[in-house]
């Protein structure tokens, strides 16, 4: 990270704050930090390793200052709104906001997730397919096919009510225990950065996609199995919808084969 963006972010959130960097991504820089932004200390200290993600959008120097501030205030609002709305919406997981600073470009968010066992990475989907594709368990392990069953609700979830993520990777979803020490997995959505309200098949079709995209790259030898039990659990939210639900159900899944057969063609030409 460059001494500049280190300083604009040290500067912004004053000493006060410790972070932790987690990531650095093309549009925001993702820190930890055990403080949280309106709480008193006392509240949550006895709370053990009390940790919170703060997602900040740094400035851009490439575009002009009004432009740069406008999209910065659109784009953290615009995730932040969302998932306002994504929380109402009963059975489905997303982070907790905390804290929305649209004009500085950062959110606070409730902290998901924790470290795989065995130096496995932390956990998101794409690092616990791999804990059992590689770690000598069993890549068909019931609990690897009913949390992907999970996370096709999650998924079925999101777009029966009209919402579509606009970047659904095996990274961009992050699974937590149901109780510490549980085998069973509560998978969460997160980065809803391109998020959208959208009833359009096309944007659901390619959610769908780049998530499928996303398993065959990384799990080729299980990835029908894989995808088989996401789309069983995405399609169980639009069957316990009765006729409605099942007429949805078909025009999201012929738009996904549709898009599905375009990206084949794109990859065919090249
Ligand atoms: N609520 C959270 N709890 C735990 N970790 C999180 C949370 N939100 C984000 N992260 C971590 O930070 C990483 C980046 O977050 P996010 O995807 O929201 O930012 P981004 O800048 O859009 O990233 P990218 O450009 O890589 O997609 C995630 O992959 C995850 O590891």
């Amino acid at each position: 990270m460059s001494e500049q963006l280190v300083a604009q972010i040290s500067e912004y959130l004053t000493p006060n704050v410790p972070i932790q960097l987690v990531s650095q991504g093309a549009e925001a820089v993702v820190f930890t930090t055990n403080v949280h932004p309106y709480l008193p200390k006392e509240s949550y200290s006895g709370v053990e390793d009390a940790k919170f993600i703060i997602k900040y959008r740094p400035s851009k120097s490439y575009r002009h200052p009004s432009i740069d501030k406008s999209l910065t205030k659109r784009r953290t609002l615009g995730e932040a709104r969302l998932l306002g709305k994504l929380h109402q919406i009963e059975g489905l997981h997303v982070p907790h906001l905390i804290a929305c600073d649209a004009y500085n470009g950062c959110l606070w968010l409730e902290f998901l997730g924790e470290n795989l066992p065995n130096g496995m990475g932390f956990s998101n989907l794409k690092n616990f397919l791999w804990m059992y594709a590689k770690g000598g368990n069993d890549p068909y392990d019931p609990i690897v096919l009913e949390t992907l069953y999970k996370v096709g609700q999650e998924i079925g979830l999101l777009h029966w009510n009209d919402y579509c993520h606009g970047d659904l990777t095996s990274s961009n979803i992050i699974l937590v225990r149901e109780k510490p020490g549980s085998d069973t997995w509560v998978p969460h959505l997160i980065d809803f950065g391109l998020g959208s309200i959208s009833n359009m098949v096309e944007d659901k079709g390619v959610d769908l996609y780049v998530l499928e995209r996303a398993i065959l790259s990384t799990h080729s030898s299980y990835a029908e199995k894989y995808n088989e039990c996401l789309m069983n659990g995405f399609s169980s939210v639009y069957e316990n919808n009765g006729k409605l639900g099942q007429k949805k159900l078909k025009e999201v899944i012929n738009r996904f084969q549709e898009v599905r057969l375009r990206g084949r063609k794109r990859s065919m030409i090249g």
